[in-house]
């Protein structure tokens, strides 16, 4: 193309130089809400001690409200709000984006929140593979009339890495397991306090038990396209997810903010120690 316009993110070839505002991104972190992206790009800001405390950084994507980024040294934040459809338009700009800036060797991280299934509410789960809604490692795209199915397979050497990592964090139960992602929160994820529910308690409790059974351990809205298209364009790329309620004790998430917040800064802080590490800024920091 003589010019590509990555729409949803207000950017394109044309009119920003792409290798001059992205060239160095070696870590990319993604999670739906804009507020977690910022909060996360001001940490890692403080983290890396960049100049200044970081609490004045823009948002790269403020001509769209569709998705919010920002860029502290070499890590990129991006929010990609809710569910399947919503995050595979995102990824599909900034895999772009990466290639226009020639960017290379970069790992891609969800830094989500999910459900939990016979795990303690906090607890974080660093997905070594995600499935559908059938509890099968498959992505399955409809294009043009097609049905394709992708493989969910992530880097088990990145899943192994951060968990290792994990150890060094104390208070934070980790574990590795299978993720569920499913297309919606209420019934899709068997809630009986949706608007709509056709379904018993006992059916529900039957089905997150087989869930359990093959191997899922939390439920949230995107990981199989997320593996599906990380996977397919070559990045290394991991999900890491905090659970915010066992879905075999309760559907309502009734957590006060406080708390709310500490759980979703546990995946935060394990990334940022990750990051540190992998640029060899550990030893000096600590
Ligand atoms: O906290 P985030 O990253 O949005 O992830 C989870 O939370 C949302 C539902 O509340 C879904 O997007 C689900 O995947
Ligand atoms: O139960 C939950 C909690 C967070 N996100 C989900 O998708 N499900």
């Amino acid at each position: 193309m003589d010019e590509d316009i990555l729409y949803h993110l207000d950017l394109g070839t044309k009119t920003h130089n792409l290798p001059a505002m992205f060239g160095d991104v070696k870590f990319v972190c993604v999670g739906g809400s804009p507020n977690r992206m910022k909060a996360f790009a001001q940490f890692m800001h403080k983290e890396l001690r960049l100049e200044g405390d970081g609490e004045d950084i823009e948002d790269i994507c403020a001509g769209t409200d569709r998705y919010c980024m920002f860029k502290t040294g070499p890590v990129l934040s991006v929010s990609h709000g809710m569910g399947i459809p919503s995050i595979s338009i995102m990824l599909h700009e900034l895999i772009k984006l990466l290639h226009h800036a020639h960017c290379c060797d970069v790992t891609i991280i969800r830094i989500g929140t999910s459900g939990g299934i016979g795990i303690a509410p906090g607890s974080v789960v660093i997905t070594d593979t995600a499935v559908d809604s059938f509890f099968k490692p498959r992505f399955e795209q409809v294009i043009l009339d097609n049905v394709v199915t992708r493989s969910t397979e992530l880097d088990k050497e990145l899943a192994n890495d951060l968990f290792n990592c994990s150890r060094e964090i104390p208070n934070v139960p980790t574990l590795i397991g299978h993720t569920m992602c499913t297309y919606d929160f209420y019934e899709g994820q068997g809630r009986l306090d949706g608007a709509l529910c056709s379904f018993s308690r006992e059916k529900k409790l039957d089905y997150l038990k087989r869930a359990y059974r093959a191997g899922v351990r939390n439920i949230e809205m995107e990981s199989t396209v997320f593996a599906a298209m990380c996977g397919l364009c070559g990045l290394r790329a991991a999900v890491v997810c905090v659970t915010l309620l066992d879905r075999l004790e309760s559907d309502q998430i009734n957590l006060s903010h406080d708390v709310l917040v500490e759980y979703q800064q546990r995946p935060q802080l394990l990334i940022s120690n990750f990051i540190k590490k992998q640029l060899g800024l550990c030893d000096q920091m600590s």
